[in-house]
């Protein structure tokens, strides 16, 4: 049942060649490369003599031994030597992806006076005269901070804070690309709740908003409620909510392209997890029809001893008939399927079970619930986490423009309403014109959608539209500085 894997660009890697220098030479290492299932995306001559030429040949292969099996191929050929093979994931990884960089020259002593010591103290009083000031002279308008324990990364489980880091840096790199807000990764040594509400409390004043990333359920929703209670600033879990507004997005798209509504739909979530717990919360709130919840151990409902708090609200809210069955069983008539759970669940079979037109989100990365081509056959909307499959879902479609938008209206709390208003943003942006089954969300790279889902959030923090840079204009200078000159400017007495 294991979705066969693709070459994928994940897995792309460069092999550098020594072929003797024969009119096929080149031809015989693609025709090698082709026929051990990988595809070729450049050759570059590296360099040449009168019997030999080096080349670098890039190729996307399945995975890290579909790679190696790629190499040996290519080492059996006559007249071949394979020199060095570079992953060329990891060498895109090499000291990191982002890195800080000044917004202000910093060319003579004028400049550094006025940067640095001693202009800057000046600036320090007028925020330790006006905290509001952090707002208007620091980073703390445009940064966000990217906060994980390591527990539950991405679907690889607890791998701790180091581990982490390069999913942690990846999203800062998203938010810049795609927000252009300042994210930094802040990877922490422990796992208490208590030891991260408290750092991540001492750490806020720097920032303009909590990202928190990949902290294992259910502490994940003690610890965001927490911090909640505790912040002046918006505090945002975003495998909870990035996934519940992308998943609601979607589905909203799925309803309209199979003629649904959402209040006569019945859906079953396997993963009761931080994405399935914020998903179908969201889904209720918007007034589904009715939700089965499973996780490892069956179908949550009423009935169940020695629920953890978010189980034990979801039993309550969800599953109106009690059932409790497997989870084919109850697939059997329901509309739609929501996996955020494991790998290979389901076959076609169960899918085939489902009622007529019925949608299947299979979300689990990277393998889904159940192999979207088998889905495919079955039912009338299928997506994944997958990038090399139709209608991926992922939090980027939200995250960005969320944050966006939140910073700009200075919001100090992230809201339901914004959730829903990011969600429909982000359904709208597909348009009628573009909908159908293989098309519910936009692009990523859809340059439209992080602007529509920040003025959707500005606007459900009933914020006034802001000025098209987020920083200040030379208009907002002279008053600012006026403001913050005139008591301790030597020149002033
Ligand atoms: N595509 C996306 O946009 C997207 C977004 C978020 C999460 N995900 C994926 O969803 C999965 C869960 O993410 P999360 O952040 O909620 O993790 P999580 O650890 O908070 O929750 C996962 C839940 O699934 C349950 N589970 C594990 N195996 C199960 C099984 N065989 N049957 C039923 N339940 C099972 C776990 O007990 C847990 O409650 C991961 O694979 C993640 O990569 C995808
Ligand atoms: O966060 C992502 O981009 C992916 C998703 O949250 C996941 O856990 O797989």
């Amino acid at each position: 049942m294991a979705i066969t894997r693709l070459p994928s660009a994940g897995f792309s890697i460069t092999i550098r060649i020594s072929v003797t220098a024969d009119a096929s030479a080149i031809g015989r290492l693609t025709t090698c490369v082709g026929e051990a299932g990988a595809i070729v995306t450049a050759l570059d001559v590296v360099d040449s003599d009168p019997t030999t030429v080096i080349v670098d040949l890039t190729c996307d292969t399945a995975d890290a031994t579909h790679a190696d099996q790629v190499v040996e191929a290519l080492t059996a050929l006559d007249g071949v030597d394979v020199r060095k093979v570079s992953d060329r994931t990891f060498l895109l990884h090499l000291g990191g992806k982002i890195e800080v960089s000044p917004k202000v020259s910093l060319r003579n002593r004028d400049e550094l006076s006025r940067a640095y010591t001693p202009g800057v103290a000046r600036v320090c009083l007028a925020i330790a005269e006006n905290p509001a000031d952090a707002r208007r002279l620091t980073i703390k308008r445009n940064t966000v901070a990217v906060v994980t324990d390591g527990s539950a990364v991405l679907g690889l489980g607890n791998i701790g804070p180091a581990a982490a880091l390069p999913v942690m840096e990846g999203k800062a790199a998203l938010f810049k690309r795609f927000g252009g807000v300042d994210a930094w990764p802040v990877v922490l040594d422990t796992q208490d709740p208590d030891e991260i509400v408290a750092i991540v409390r001492a750490i806020a004043p720097g920032y303009g908003g909590i990202n928190l990333e990949d902290i294992a359920a259910p502490r994940c929703f003690e610890i965001e409620n927490r911090l909640r209670e505790l912040l002046d600033i918006p505090v945002f879990h975003d495998d909870q909510h990035g996934t519940a507004i992308v998943v609601l997005a979607a589905l909203t798209n799925a309803l309209r392209v199979v003629g649904k509504k959402l209040a006569d739909v019945r859906v079953v979530v396997s993963g009761a997890g931080a994405a399935g717990t914020a998903i179908m919360k969201l889904l209720l709130r918007q007034g589904v029809g009715d939700i089965i919840a499973y996780d490892r151990q069956g179908a949550l409902h009423r009935g169940l001893p020695d629920l953890n708090p978010a189980w034990q609200w979801l039993a309550e809210n969800t599953n109106a008939e009690g059932f409790s069955g497997d989870l084919p069983a109850a697939l059997r008539g329901a509309d739609v399927f929501i996996g955020v759970s494991a790998p290979n669940l389901l076959s076609g079979d169960d899918i085939a079970a489902m009622a007529p037109d019925s949608i299947v989100f299979a979300l689990a990365n990277p393998d889904p619930e159940v192999d979207p081509r088998e889905a495919r056959k079955h039912a009338a909307v299928v997506a994944t986490g997958r990038s090399d499959q139709p209608n991926q879902i992922n939090n980027v479609l939200a995250f960005p423009g969320v944050f966006r938008g939140m910073l700009d209206a200075h919001a100090e709390e992230f809201t339901e309403e914004m959730a829903i208003a990011a969600a429909r943003a982000i359904a709208d942006a597909v348009g009628a014109e573009k909908l159908n089954p293989t098309v519910i969300v936009p692009s990523v790279f859809d340059p439209r959608v992080a602007p529509a889902v920040a003025a959707a959030v500005r606007a459900a923090a009933h914020a006034p539209t802001p000025p098209p840079a987020a920083d200040p204009g030379p208009a907002d200078l002279p008053e600012i500085a006026a403001e913050a000159a005139a008591p301790a400017s030597p020149l002033s007495s």
